[in-house]
Order: structure tokens, then sequence, then C-alpha cells
């Protein structure tokens, strides 16, 4: 494991995830020599032997020009519309670009999705492996034609920790437009900070959600992206694009985000970071207690309620009576059906509609704990 940003010439594998407002200029357009300055470094990089995965924004940008768009557009619509047309602009930027150094791309458009459904995640992660083995370079970005308001990352930030976590990088490098994380929005007076070594090093620290005109999600994302790194154990490097290659080096420049504790399984990472739930089931104080203290599934006879509108595999929180979320979980009943089965036993269940019904309503491998009850 990396311990400290001084070892990073010696990762074996790491994510350099490059946001939209490194690779636009003062137009929102996509800023070429912007692009073809990173490839320089990761193509050096890969050359002294690190495996490298990119994952990029831009193609949205890169699809303002070719559509007659003048700003980043506010409706998904037009937005998906623009990532259509500039994704594969990208892409051949890349490819371009990357083959002057006689390496190959390939591009991985992924959904939040891709990391949470067991064949999706093991799909992604096979494929992202054989690009490694293969010796190329995976160029990934959100599938922003397909990710529906409900489900889409929005921002790159998310998608980079839960991609660093699939490929067990040793570590990722969050490129933006400012050279560090400051104690405050980087104005006269804020404080570059030099090393975060957990939550308490982040006290006081003062950061906004609005990003630069054509990014999204500002240093809030960035943050909960490092928070999913770190909390998995991928170290992070927050700095600019003009210094990827001195962050690469290992040299003191950017913010360094130690690892702070230990893999867990990437289904568990986004349902406790990442998902939107569809709903919330309430638990009587057997089952809180059954689920956080004994670690146990949940079952029929413990739900109370159901609220929402979710299918069989869909997260959902999960509450106590008095409205604390205590964990989150994938269902393993549809809301249609949930409510028939509430208070009953599974040996009833089974009895009377057969098999199939004595399963769980969250097994305990798809639930994970989020804040102990009051
Ligand atoms: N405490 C802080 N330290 C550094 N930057 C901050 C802080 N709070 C907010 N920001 C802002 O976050 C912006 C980067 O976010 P964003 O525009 O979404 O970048 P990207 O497109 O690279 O994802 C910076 O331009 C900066 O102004
Ligand atoms: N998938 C989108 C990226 C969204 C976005 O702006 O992300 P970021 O610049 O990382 O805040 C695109 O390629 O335009």
């Amino acid at each position: 494991m990396i311990r400290e940003r001084s070892a990073l010439p010696d990762a074996r594998r790491v994510v350099v995830k490059i946001g939209s407002s490194s690779l636009t200029g003062g137009d929102g357009r996509l800023d070429v020599a912007a692009l073809r300055a990173l490839v320089d470094v990761l193509a050096a990089r890969r050359a002294a032997g690190t495996e490298v995965v990119l994952v990029t924004s831009g193609a949205i940008a890169a699809g303002l020009a070719p559509l007659g768009l003048t700003s980043r557009p506010r409706d998904l619509a037009t937005a998906q519309a623009a990532a259509s047309v500039g994704q594969g602009l990208l892409v051949a930027r890349y490819t371009e670009a990357f083959a002057t150094h006689g390496l190959r791309v390939g591009q991985v458009l992924l959904t939040a999705e891709d990391t949470i459904r067991r064949g999706h995640y093991r799909n992604a992660q096979r494929a992202l492996d054989r690009l490694l083995g293969l010796g190329v370079v995976p160029v990934v970005n959100e599938n922003d034609t397909v990710a529906t308001e409900e489900i889409r990352f929005g921002d790159n930030d998310r998608l980079a920790a839960l991609v660093s976590h699939l490929v067990r990088a040793d570590a990722m490098v969050l490129l933006t437009d400012v050279d560090a994380l400051y104690d405050g929005p980087p104005s006269r007076g804020a404080r570059r900070i030099d090393e975060v070594h957990g939550p308490g090093d982040l006290e006081g620290v003062v950061v906004t959600g609005r990003g630069s005109a054509v990014g999204t999600g500002g240093m809030v994302t960035k943050l909960a992206s490092v928070a999913i790194a770190t909390g998995s154990g991928v170290p992070v490097v927050l700095t600019s694009a003009a210094q990827a290659e001195a962050a690469l080096a290992g040299a003191p420049v950017g913010t360094w985000f130690s690892a702070t504790g230990r893999r867990v399984p990437t289904r568990m990472l986004w349902l406790a970071h990442a998902a939107r739930t569809r709903g919330r089931l309430v638990l009587d104080d057997g089952a809180v207690q059954a689920v956080v203290v004994r670690r146990t599934s949940l079952l029929p006879a413990g739900v109370t309620e159901v609220h929402g509108s979710f299918e069989a595999g869909d997260p959902v929180e999960l509450a106590s009576a008095a409205g604390d979320v205590v964990g989150r979980g994938l269902v393993a009943y549809g809301s249609d059906e949930l409510p028939g089965l509430l208070g009953r036993s599974t040996r009833e269940l089974l009895a009377e509609r057969g098999v199939g019904y004595d399963r769980e309503v969250v097994h305990r491998d798809d639930l994970v704990l989020v804040n102990a009850p009051r």
C-alpha cells in the first residue's frame, strides 16, 4: 500500500481523474492543448511502469461547439445530446494524443448501476483488467446519454473513486482547476492544506458545491470522492492539471489524503456513499437490534412500514420507528408486494405463498449500516 506521496512513483496502478474545468478554455470549449499536455504526462508515467486508468470529463464541453451551444446546457436531454456528440470527439482526441506515444486507448462508459449490480460490476472489472493487461489505457467517463437524473453521478469525482476501487488502484489523482484543497474557497487569505490523515483534519474547512462554469459539484463532490477512496484503502492526491507530473512523481504538491480504511466489497461502497435510495423501510425495535447489533438479515416480520416506489434489487433506507436511518440495503421485494408481507413470519409466508417467500427482505450481505440509532 502507498503510505506517503513520495512513494507514488512506485504505484503499480493509478486512476487519474481530470475534470471539465481543466479541459476547457475560457470559452467553455474543449482545450485540446490541455488534453495533450495531460496525455504527455500519463504516457511518461506509463512508460515508467505504472498502469494508468484515466477518468475524464469533458464530453459535454466537447459537444458545445459542434451543436452551436455557447454554455453548458441546464436541461438533462440537451446535456445528454451534447455528451453524445462530444464523447466521440473527446475519445478521438485522446486516441490521437496517446497514439503519438505508441499507446492505444479503450473507451469505457459506465453508469452508477454498473458499479452496484453484481453482474455489471464484475463485467466492468473484467473488461478494465483485460484492457490493462493488453497494455491499453482505459479512458472512462459516465455514460451520460443513458444515465437518468435519479441514477446519474453527474460529476465524475465519485465515479473515479468507485473506478479506483474496481481496478484496485494503489492511488487516485484528482486533477482540477485549483492546485490543492484550501481551508476555504480559494480567494485571498485561504490556506493550502498539505496533508489530510482523517476526517478530523477537515474540521473547519469550508468547501462549496459550486464548481467552475463547466464543472459540477465543486469541492464537495471531490471530498465525497476522497472519502470513498481513502475509506476503502486508496490514498488520493488532489491538485491542478498543471501539477499532474509533479504529483505523479511524488513531489509535495497539492493535498495528500492518506488511506484511512480497508478494502470493502464494491457494492457496499456504492450503497454506503453513492446510492440514491428509492424508498424507506421502517423497522420495529427488535429488527433494529437484530440488524445493527447482531448483524442479521432483515425479515418481513420486523418491518412495520414501507415508503416509496421501488423494485426488487433497488437500494432502500432502513429506519427505526423514531425515524433514524440505521442502514441502507438492496431490497429483495418490490414496493407493490412488500406491504402484504409485513409482520409475517417466513415460515407462514413459505406455507402460504410457496417457494421463495421465505427469503429475507434485505439480506445481510446486501446491507450497510449507516448510523447507530438514538
Ligand atoms: N475549500 C476549497 N478549496 C479548493 N477549492 C474549492 C474549495 N471550495 C470550493 N472550491 C472550488 O471547487 C472548484 C473545482 O470544482 P469543479 O469546478 O467541479 O472542478 P472539476 O471540473 O475539476 O470537477 C474550484 O474551482 C474551486 O473554486
Ligand atoms: N460526464 C460529464 C462530466 C460531468 C462533469 O462536469 O464532471 P466534473 O468536471 O468532474 O465536475 C462530461 O463528460 O461532460
